[in-house]
């Protein structure tokens, strides 16, 4: 009898139970872990996603932590979250196990090469990380699909799943990739694999970082933001900044024009970080927002802007705030010119 190929899911969230039932059409044996309630909920009724009108359903293995070793890792937890579920589930991680964190956010890899991990204070403060990973087991992935989750576990998810896979360094089991990604495929995710793969995560970020913080204190949509001169003004501000550091870093992302035809195109949809504001989780702020400004000051620069949102944001007591504050919190931002900066 063959040996299954064994994928593990991090975490049964919004990502996570998509992951497990999109995958569980892979043919692949799929290990799931979870917590309190939402154990339960899988254990008795096994995950379902809607995706776009099609229900999918699986039984996938479920557990608080994986015992035994993965053919590949899905990690899809929040970015703050990675350290310890990968601590926690060390025992699924052998030297030829592919782990793909699939957080949103400044990736704990961003700085890899074939010599190490690199660091990235916020994103790995005990570097459990860069010890329990080697790079070249490590894929870096952007995922485009958009998912919520009700009470129950069930998930919905609102386009097709779109994934874009990368070697952070070299050394990557090229023979091992071209499988999963086929396993994937079948599963109905569409995956590429990119060898710009730190480009493609800057072009995401670009977006969450223009929106996710500014969403999650004001409550705007991301149409809102595409939309309203006010919020739009932020957005794009935002953008320059982060825009002009990855340009010191050697990276040219795509002008403000493409980032409001993306928000408007986007519809009256939450950012993930008005979701957990609304649930009063917490924000991903460390990834999304400062990590990227970290590093901006470090190499001499500043992100004004953004320090100024994240210190309204830590002052507003109960977010999003109230619609009637939104004025004035947007006039106290330092949205002064700043140099034009050379896009793509
Ligand atoms: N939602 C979306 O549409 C998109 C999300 N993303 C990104 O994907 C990542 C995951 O997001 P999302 O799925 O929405 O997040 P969720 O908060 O919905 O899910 C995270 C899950 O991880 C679980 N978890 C946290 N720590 C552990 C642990 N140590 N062991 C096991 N489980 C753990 C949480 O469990 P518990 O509830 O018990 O805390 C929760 O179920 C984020 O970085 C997000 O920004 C990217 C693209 C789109
Ligand atoms: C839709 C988008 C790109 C908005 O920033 C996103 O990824 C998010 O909501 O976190």
């Amino acid at each position: 009898m063959s040996v299954p190929y064994k994928i593990g899911v991090i975490g049964a969230g919004n990502i996570g139970t998509a992951m497990a039932a999109l995958l569980s059409r892979s043919g692949a044996e799929i290990h799931v872990t979870a917590r309190g309630a939402r154990l339960a909920q899988i254990t008795q009724a096994g995950v379902e996603l809607n995706d776009r009108g099609e229900i999918i359903t699986a039984r996938p293995k479920v557990c608080e932590a994986i015992t035994e070793p993965m053919d590949a890792l899905f990690v899809c937890v929040k970015s703050q979250s990675l350290a310890s579920a990968i601590a926690l589930n060390r025992a699924a991680i052998a030297p030829s196990t592919l782990v793909i964190p699939m957080v949103n956010g400044l990736p704990f890899w961003f700085y890899a090469s074939a010599d190490g991990m690199g660091h990235v204070p916020l994103l790995d403060p005990d570097r459990v990380l860069a010890r329990t990973l080697s790079p070249a087991q490590v894929l870096g992935a952007v995922l485009l699909m958009t998912v919520q989750t009700d009470a129950t576990g069930k998930a919905t998810s609102s386009n097709t799943p779109t994934l874009s896979l990368g070697a952070v360094s070299d050394g990557t089991d090229e023979a091992a990739v071209t499988r999963l990604i086929a396993l994937l495929e079948t599963s109905g995710v569409r995956t590429d694999f990119d060898p710009a793969i730190r480009q493609k995560v800057l072009v995401k970020l670009l977006a969450n970082f223009a929106t996710n913080a500014l969403s999650a204190l004001t409550g705007a949509m991301l149409d809102d933001i595409g939309r309203d001169p006010a919020l739009r003004s932020v957005a794009t501000g935002l953008a320059d900044e982060f825009r002009a550091w990855a340009s010191r870093e050697g990276y040219s992302l795509p002008p403000n024009a493409w980032l409001v035809d993306l928000l408007i195109d986007a519809g009256a949809f939450p950012t993930s970080m008005l979701q957990d504001a609304l649930a009063g989780k917490p924000l991903e702020l460390d990834a999304i927002c400062r990590a990227p400004m970290d590093r901006a000051r470090m190499g001499g620069g500043d992100m004004p802007i953004m320090g100024a949102l994240l210190d309204r944001l830590a002052h507003a007591g109960h977010t999003p705030v109230p619609r009637s504050d939104i004025p004035a919190i947007l006039r106290s931002l330092p949205l002064s010119p700043i140099p034009a900066q050379k896009t793509a």
